[in-house]
């Protein structure tokens, strides 16, 4: 098996509903992201509609289909921010021979409403738009960040069920929370251009932040998830169950630095995109990163639940990790961030 192929072996991703959230739903939601990493929300009742994601991917493809001097004005900076052209990003350097098989623009935070980078013609009119859904994101990490504080029982004196929201307050400060839109372009089997040992539409990586959102459409499949036994498990989009819901799911994963915050409770899990097999047709997905604040520091998480656990050194330079830091260290770690602009996660 070469890397690029999967074994079909597949890894069930539990749903669960967070209509009228509770502690048995936060256990639930504990269990799912420490054993897989991974877990699908239903994302009815959390503002999100099929008319919002309908417009969102319409949007999405609109700006990845024209020309190529516009997006050109918007190239990623070194702070994260902007489009990265196809194979501009290579997520696993050591593997790939070309950057991944897609293109991509992320969204860095909006101040009152306002985009603080600049938009192309196509994005310029619906800024509201983008705000909104960069908004209605954010609110679900939030609800999320409050579960898994109830789950892993975090004390009311250290925090409780705020532990780990109130450090994403966009209100309280700036964080590298990113909203990104990604195109991966359909390509025929047989085409010259494609080989199928060094392709791949994104390179097997895990992301860096607190949590991920990640929504999918339906016929456009090609994610999987590395299982405990170093298979590949291709990820659906409409998992068992939800096949008559109006949109499907939204996929939740945990980022590397909820991992090291959680002592590895909670699973940051390598996932990557392929080409499906026979006719396939472009994919597009939107992706949010979310990010704690710059300014927190990241002390392991004051929780029983995790306190057995061995931890990596928190120190940098005798202090605390920040967010900030720890999420240039990883940039740099990973992609030599600053040397050469061949990353542009979020
Ligand atoms: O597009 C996808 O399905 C996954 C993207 C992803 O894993 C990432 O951008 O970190
Ligand atoms: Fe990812």
């Amino acid at each position: 098996m070469n890397s690029t192929q999967s074994n079909g072996t597949s890894l069930q991703i539990p749903v669960i509903d967070l209509s009228g959230a509770n502690a048995q739903i936060a256990d639930k939601l504990i269990d799912a992201v420490a054993q897989v990493g991974f877990v699908f929300v239903n994302g009815e009742g959390l503002g999100f509609t099929s008319q919002i994601l309908n417009e969102a991917f319409a949007l999405s493809k609109e700006f990845f289909t024209s020309p190529i001097e516009e997006k050109e004005k918007c190239a990623i900076q070194a702070n994260n921010i902007g489009w990265s052209s196809m194979h501009a990003e290579t997520l696993d350097p050591k593997k790939q021979k070309r950057g991944d098989f897609k293109e991509a623009i992320n969204f860095g935070e909006f101040v009152n409403g306002k985009a603080q980078q600049s938009l192309a013609p196509t994005l310029a009119p619906h800024e509201a738009n983008l705000h909104h859904f960069s908004v209605l994101c954010h609110e679900l990490c939030m609800k999320l960040l409050r579960l898994f504080a109830l789950g892993l029982r975090i004390d009311s004196s250290k925090g409780g069920e705020e532990y780990f929201s109130s450090r994403h307050d966009p209100l309280k400060g700036p964080s590298g929370s990113v909203l990104r839109l990604l195109h991966y372009p359909a390509v025929a089997k047989d085409e010259s251009v494609m080989d199928n040992v060094v392709d791949i539409r994104a390179g097997a990586h895990s992301d860096y932040g607190s949590l991920t959102l990640l929504f999918q459409r339906a016929s456009q499949p090609g994610l999987e998830i590395l299982t405990p036994s170093s298979t590949w498990s291709p990820v659906p989009v409409y998992p068992p169950g939800t096949e008559a819901n109006a949109f499907p799911p939204i996929l939740v994963n945990i980022g590397d630095l909820m991992h090291f915050w959680t002592n590895g409770l909670l699973k940051s899990t390598v996932h990557r995109v392929v080409f499906p097999e026979g006719e396939s047709e472009d994919r597009y997905s939107i992706a949010y990163f979310c990010h704690p604040l710059d300014k927190v520091e990241i002390e392991a998480v004051p929780s029983e639940m995790i306190k057995e656990r061995g931890r990596e050194s928190e120190q940098q330079n005798g202090k605390t990790i920040t967010a900030e830091e720890y999420l240039k260290k990883r940039l740099a770690e990973t992609y030599g961030w600053g040397k050469q602009q061949d990353a542009a996660q979020g």
